[in-house]
């Protein structure tokens, strides 16, 4: 029996045992087992256990496995069948299925896990791990060459040349249709994930102009680059712009801030035939810490910390930081004054508003303490945030309050005001260059390529991430529905109930409608869809453990696919899901992957390798899952990549 025994090498018997894939020689041993005799309704002829047990419909089979353990017998015959196929171990605390119950809900489906050791002969021999079909590897292939092709259209180089032209005989620079004159007068300043590849572009068509540079760039970023062979996003041998590396992890550090005095100090002294380039992307507000006193960078990092941890989106946290630090909302651009500033600017921010991305260092900022206390109570991080940044807070929003230019709040009282500062701020070019809605695009388009039906959901996608990994789970139930409708005088219940459903979290019923004719469309050209999707959501962390978003979310959808796919696969018993989520900066939260991918099958799976996947993510320890799962096969890992466009999620169903 134990060579019969089909995907993974400790395969859970509950699961097996309820699709529609179980060879016949196991469904005889299984029905010998158990006693199981078999009966046809809906045929005369009488046909032995195994075949039928093969051939009835998963739900049936659902059923009969309950009710075997409402008998005594039952977990010993279990023990016995599993005995025979060599599983070492298997727990079986409760021999009752839960009476409302009938279909194996995850709880019972846990409960009823064969725990094991891999067994020897379920590895390949060569590398002694657990093996994926050819159509499992396929796809994942797939699904890391739309990834790998989308983060590609995003390089500094593809979206900067688009925007920046120089014209080395008459001198001109253009920036999105502006002229600037160049005449070696020009300083080049740069912090975040991208910035390196974006300041090469500028040093290959400026060339001698340029004076001086600094860039803050992230710890590893060059290597992972030298490593990546991408000589063209590396500065040139001799280069008059220097780099430091900081902010591991995202977090700003005295590196970081070591590079920012720097910079502060390399702007501060310019005239007004000066220019400076400011090169800024995701990652730039980490990379450019500069406390204002009394304040230091132990509260700087404190406070970050804590509020991402409290599922602050990027919004949040930079609304904060813009008044805790000097080159943030607009400080930056304050300190270069009277110099030209020009800033190109890759968006790694939700709706892509230029005085988020970074912290908006050269963008005109609006002035609230109100609202950055606002930010710290809705998230309830009150109790997590340095005593120091709450006094400064609380006694500027009492002096705001008492100043007359203020703006009113329409619920009563005063929020904000513009600072009114000596700025030339017509003298600041802000250009966004690079936003997720490219590499959205980009995606569709490499899935169109490679045989697929796509569409892109939205590139705004938020909220907490294991919310959207459950309607990420969700739509591919939705689309496998669509390709199967039931026809007939009767609407479609299941259909309607997850139209509802899904719509609850936010996907309007248009996007819906526009899904299920891209379904339609999908099933009649015999392809299968691919639906991208963009943005970044949030984890609020409780746990102990390690992972990021996009992990948290992939270990999501696939706990989910569990849950309600098995109804749709009675539809379609054939149906294929596979999701990928996963950051384009190369890094999913404090982590060496840039996400991770699953497949339907993905619960069983783990469980047949001892891997509970609910224990992992209510630890938030989604990185250490996918390490150990497939022996880390299923995390995408490609380094930094040089760019920051936020995340793409990649929803594939095959039917
Ligand atoms: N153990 C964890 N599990 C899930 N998410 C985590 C974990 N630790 C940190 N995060 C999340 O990672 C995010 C920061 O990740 P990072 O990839 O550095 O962000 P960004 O791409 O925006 O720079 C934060 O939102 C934080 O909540
Ligand atoms: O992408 C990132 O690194 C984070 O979203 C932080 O981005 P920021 O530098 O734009 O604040």
């Amino acid at each position: 029996m134990c060579r019969l025994l089909l995907r993974a090498p400790h395969q859970d018997i509950h699961h097996m045992l309820t699709t529609t894939h179980v060879k016949t020689t196991i469904c005889s041993a299984f029905c010998r087992t158990v006693s199981f005799t078999s009966f046809s309704r809906t045929s005369s002829q009488r046909l032995s256990p195994a075949t039928f047990w093969s051939i009835c419909p998963s739900s049936t089979r659902t059923r009969r496995l309950s009710s075997f353990h409402q008998c005594q017998k039952f977990p010993d015959q279990f023990r016995s069948l599993c005995n025979g196929v060599q599983l070492r171990q298997v727990i079986l605390s409760s021999h009752r299925c839960q009476k409302n119950g009938g279909i194996f809900g995850l709880t019972e489906l846990q409960r009823a896990t064969i725990t094991t050791s891999p067994r020897k002969d379920m590895m390949s021999t060569k590398e002694k791990e657990p093996v994926m079909s050819p159509e499992n590897v396929e796809m994942r292939r797939m699904l890391r060459d739309i990834f790998t092709t989308a983060v590609d259209s995003v390089m500094p180089r593809s979206m900067l040349e688009k925007m920046v032209h120089f014209n080395a005989k008459l001198n001109v620079l253009t920036v999105a249709e502006r002229n600037y004159s160049v005449n070696r007068n020009v300083f080049v300043v740069g912090f975040g994930k991208a910035v390196l590849g974006m300041a090469r572009v500028v040093e290959d068509l400026l060339g001698e102009h340029i004076i001086k540079g600094i860039l803050s760039i992230p710890d590893g970023a060059r290597k992972d680059l030298e490593k990546a062979g991408k000589k063209d996003m590396l500065l040139s041998e001799g280069s008059k712009i220097c780099v430091q590396e900081g902010a591991s992890n995202n977090l700003p550090d005295n590196n970081a801030f070591r590079a920012a005095r720097d910079i502060n100090k390399l702007i501060s002294n310019l005239t007004s035939k000066d220019i400076v380039i400011v090169l800024m992307s995701g990652g730039g507000s980490a990379l450019l810490p500069y406390p204002i006193e009394p304040l230091d960078m132990d509260d700087v990092i404190n406070t970050t910390r804590e509020l991402f941890n409290h599922g602050a989106t990027i919004g949040d946290v930079n609304t904060v930081r813009k008044h805790l630090e000097v080159l943030k909302g607009g400080g930056l651009a304050k300190a270069a004054m009277p110099a030209q500033v020009i800033s190109l600017i890759i968006s790694d921010v939700i709706g892509d508003s230029l005085d988020l991305i970074a912290s908006g260092p050269t963008v005109r900022s609006t002035y609230s303490p109100h609202r950055c206390l606002e930010v710290i109570s809705r998230l309830n991080a009150g109790k997590a945030i340095p005593e120091r940044v709450l006094t400064m807070l609380q006694s500027r929003k009492t002096i705001l309050s008492r100043q007359s230019q203020v703006t009113a709040d329409p619920r009563g009282g005063v929020t904000e005001c513009v600072v009114d500062d000596k700025t030339d701020w017509s003298r600041v070019h802000n250009v966004l260059v690079g936003t997720n809605n490219i590499v959205c695009s980009a995606a569709a388009h490499c899935a169109e390529q490679l045989g697929f039906v796509s569409l892109v959901l939205s590139a705004e996608l938020c909220g907490e991430a294991r919310q959207v990994g459950v309607v990420m789970a969700k739509l591919a139930q939705y689309i496998t529905a669509c390709y199967h409708p039931r026809v007939g005088t009767t609407a479609d219940s299941d259909l309607i109930m997850l139209e509802l459903n899904i719509a609850k979290h936010g996907i309007s019923k248009n996007k819906l409608n526009e899904i299920a004719v891209k379904a339609r469309n999908a099933q009649n050209l015999k392809k299968p869809m691919c639906i991208v999707a963009g943005g970044e959501t949030t984890v609020t962390i409780t746990g102990t453990g390690m992972g990021g978003r996009s992990q948290e979310m992939a270990l999501t959808a696939g706990i989910q696919l569990q849950k309600g796919f098995q109804v749709f696969k009675e539809r379609r018993p054939q149906a294929r899901v596979f999701f990928l989520s996963a950051g384009t900066d190369g890094q999913d939260g404090p982590t060496r992957a840039a996400g991770a991918l699953v497949d339907e099958n993905f619960m069983a799976d783990a469980l047949a390798q001892g891997l509970n996947p609910q224990k992992f993510l209510d630890n938030n320890d989604a990185y250490n899952f996918f390490s150990q799962f497939y022996r880390s096969k299923d995390l995408v890992v490609t380094g930094l990549t040089g760019t920051n466009v936020m995340d793409i999620q990649l929803l594939v169903v095959r039917i």
